[in-house]
């Protein structure tokens, strides 16, 4: 039993996470027979059995392998992630040890592990720096990233340890959904999954869908709607909502845009929807700020990590619209073949854990959404690093003036300073205000995004000025340069503050790693957004308070922390028919149920080809018609659902509760969709050319897309249906 001044100390420390004592013994009794392990000249292969023996052996086997002695927290670390929890350690603690140890836990156990990544680069750094380690354990590890081949892929999955990005992985799995022999599979069934940046992938972009589409259609573009709203006058034409979410014409902007167009923009629905998304384009979405445009192409900026989302893109429609208002040619659309959430990728996985810097302020979300628990695991040397009060004004102009003074007086001692700005805009503006006061500085963003590692190896150095968006993917260590301690170590100065304390956590935890000296500070106006959009009303003019700020991040969390809820509770019933789905679909693909079924459907039309075409050959032809029809019902029944969800609001008025409504159509589809799949199934297997050669799946009409892609969807951007169905009813209503 906990006693009471472990209970008193968790209380005070950090509500919201789970002991970390039971860990902690197990450390304890580790190091009680380290020094007869060391004297071993051939370490034993560990097993998970006795933990204290297993942390002894691992310890040993990094340090004669990776030069590295892992510490005792390190350790604290990998039993928190071993026994399913998210391992809370913060920036440079050396996580990735951490988590390579308890890949190999799980891996000795005979479990198959994909560490999840932030991106490609540290899947294969991480996998290759590990490497060394995992053979000497006896357990073979792979990568995979955006340009591995098949054959790559399916061998990297192949090994009991896996790294690569959530995007990767999800999107092999997506590519599996739709394979029609069983040779062409490339992901075995998984055990477990370790994810790295536990809060940023699980929490921030949990809801963003992957998706893989099919069958081209070249995009409609919007150019005369873009020149349209490009002349529209905001206040006038249209108005922006509190927090900037939504847009909607007025009443002068209405006729303007008939006057334009010369019709009726309520009786011609299409041109409505063109409007309201080229209004969109250009009223909320910003240039450098949302999306840059590079090599002709429009690249979405990830919010949460300031770095392009690479094949990510915004619905259909919208980026057109926004190819559209920057003069570009619009890139292709298709049909959505199948899609899933990073969440309903990650639930996938029947055991699941992580580790990042910052896990407590989003405890509730993990366990609701993943029933995953927090350890926090103390750092090895204790932080010194000065975290100054925010320091506070009225009007951004006055800010702006005295960051760039602190910065100018820092800079004449020579101490490093690392700038966090909140967007690639600010960046650059202040970039050339430092120019214009005689400084340089190097800027990060995520235009230059390929020469981090370089750029931030760099920033600890004597006399440097780095300026960097928010670059939540950690990778590269910020090293102080000679003499940068006396100077007190690196200089963090954040711009203003992010909508999540975390993302100003990990701006911090740059500078201050292990037990180096540091100091953080940030800058902050009444005029910033995160004022301006969450607490506009407790804000009366005058300079923000401290509270406020917190407050106002709370309530940037508490929105953001409902948008999830909301989507899981509409995603929730799809998630399971696709999986019912999905396991109908390997029985067709691995067995004879095709064939049985179509046998029993249409019994004359069996018996006769049985005749001439032998049944084996039989078989694989109901194989291959079945798995078209399903693929393409299910296919179909995404699309239905979209529309259902998009419309389902309006039942509301009603009364009716709109996710019971929904559910209880959803589950209609469904029936249906099974239904159509067996009918169509029947009928095409009535009429289809099936001779000693095989299915002519051609003359079948049952072609496959010929070419499949895949990308991430930004989350919408516009709020909640909820928010635009009123604003729709708010436009009409005004209309009157
Ligand atoms: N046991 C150890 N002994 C000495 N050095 C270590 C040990 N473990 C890790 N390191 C070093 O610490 C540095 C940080 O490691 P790592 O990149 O894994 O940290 P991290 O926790 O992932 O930090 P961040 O989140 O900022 O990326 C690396 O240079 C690594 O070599």
């Amino acid at each position: 039993m906990a006693s009471i001044t472990q209970l008193v100390r968790r209380f005070l420390e950090r509500p919201g996470s789970i002991d970390r004592t039971p860990f902690e013994r197990t450390v304890a009794a580790a190091a009680t027979r380290e020094d007869r392990i060391r004297e071993l000249d051939e370490l034993p292969v560990p097993s998970t059995d006795d933990l204290a023996e297993f942390c002894a052996i691992v310890r040993e086997t990094a340090h004669r392998t990776l030069g590295l002695r892992p510490y005792d927290v390190q350790l604290v670390g990998t039993l928190a992630m071993m026994s399913g929890n998210v391992a809370e350690m913060a920036t440079g603690e050396g996580k990735t040890l951490s988590g390579a140890m308890a890949a190999a836990g799980y891996a000795l156990q005979g479990k198959r592990v994909h560490v999840i990544s932030v991106n490609d680069y540290l899947a294969q750094r991480d996998a290759e720096w590990m490497g060394p380690l995992y053979e000497a354990l006896g357990v073979s590890v792979g990568w995979i990233g955006q340009s591995s081949t098949p054959e790559e892929r399916r061998a990297a999955y192949a090994k009991d340890v896996t790294y690569g990005s959530v995007s990767e992985i999800g999107f092999d799995v997506l590519r599996d959904r739709l394979c029609t022999d069983v040779a062409d599979l490339i992901v075995p069934t998984p055990n477990v999954a370790l994810v790295d940046e536990a809060d940023s992938v699980l929490v921030d972009e949990a809801r963003v869908p992957l998706v893989l589409a099919g069958s081209a259609d070249p995009g409609g573009s919007v150019p005369e709607m873009a020149a349209l709203v490009r002349q529209l006058v905001k206040g006038y034409h249209y108005e922006l909502d509190d927090q900037a979410r939504n847009v909607h014409l007025t009443t002068k902007g209405i006729d303007t845009v008939e006057q334009a167009l010369q019709l009726n923009l309520y009786d011609s629905p299409s041109s409505l929807t063109e409007v309201n998304l080229a209004l969109h384009a250009h009223a909320l979405l910003t240039k450098d700020v949302d999306y840059i445009v590079r090599d002709g192409k429009v690249q979405l900026i990830n919010p949460s990590r300031g770095r392009v989302a690479m094949l990510q893109r915004w619905p259909d429609g919208l980026q057109a619209a926004v190819e559209a208002k920057e003069a570009l040619a619009p890139s292709e659309t298709g049909e959505i073949l199948d899609s899933i959430t990073v969440q309903g990728l990650i639930t996938r996985y029947p055991e699941k854990c992580g580790m990042t810097g910052t896990a407590v302020a989003v405890g509730d979300q993990l366990r609701e959404f993943y029933d995953l628990k927090v350890v926090v695991v103390p750092s090895n040397r204790p932080c010194v690093r000065i975290d100054e009060p925010d320091r506070l004004f009225e009007y951004r102009m006055e800010k702006d003036r005295a960051l760039v003074d602190e910065i100018v007086e820092v800079h004449a001692t020579r101490r490093p300073i690392l700038i966090g700005t909140l967007d690639v805009a600010e960046s650059e503006r202040l970039a050339l205000t430092l120019s214009g006061r005689g400084l340089d500085c190097v800027v990060l963003n995520a235009k230059n995004d390929a020469e981090e590692a370089a750029i931030i190896s760099g920033a600890g150095e004597r006399g440097t000025i780095t300026v960097s968006t928010q670059m939540a993917g950690r990778g590269t260590d910020i090293r102080l340069g000679e003499g940068v301690d006396e100077l007190g170590g690196l200089y963090v100065i954040g711009s203003g503050r992010h909508t999540s304390s975390r993302l100003d956590d990990q701006l911090r935890g740059r500078a201050g790693r292990q037990g180096d000296p540091g100091g953080s500070i940030f800058f902050v106006s009444g005029e910033d957004e995160l004022i301006t959009h969450y607490v506009a009303d407790e804000y009366a003019k005058g300079v923000p308070e401290h509270s406020l700020v917190g407050h106002a991040q709370r309530v940037a969390e508490g929105v953001n922390m409902e948008i999830h809820r909301n989507t899981w509770r509409y995603t929730r019933l799809l998630e399971l028919h696709r999986s019912l789905v999905l396991d109908l679909r390997d029985k067709i693909l691995r067995g004879r149920s095709a064939g049985d079924a179509l046998a029993a459907g249409a019994p004359e039309r069996w018996s006769e080809l049985k005749e001439s075409v032998g049944e084996d050959l039989l078989h694989e032809a109901a194989r291959q018609i079945v798995l078209f029809h399903l693929d393409r019902s299910w296919a179909g029944h995404l699309a239905d659902l979209a529309d259902l969800r998009e419309g389902i609001h309006l039942r509301a008025l009603g009364r009716l509760s709109p996710i019971d409504e929904f559910n209880k159509e959803a589950k209609a589809a469904y029936q249906r969709m099974l239904a159509e799949t067996e009918s169509l199934s029947i009928a095409a297997f009535e009429t289809a050319p099936i001779t000693e050669d095989g299915l002519d799946l051609d003359g079948a009409g049952l072609k496959r897309p010929t070419a499949t892609w895949t990308y991430l969807v930004q989350d919408n951007p516009f709020g909640t249906e909820w928010e635009r169905i009123l604003n729709r009813l708010t436009t009409k209503v005004r209309r009157r």
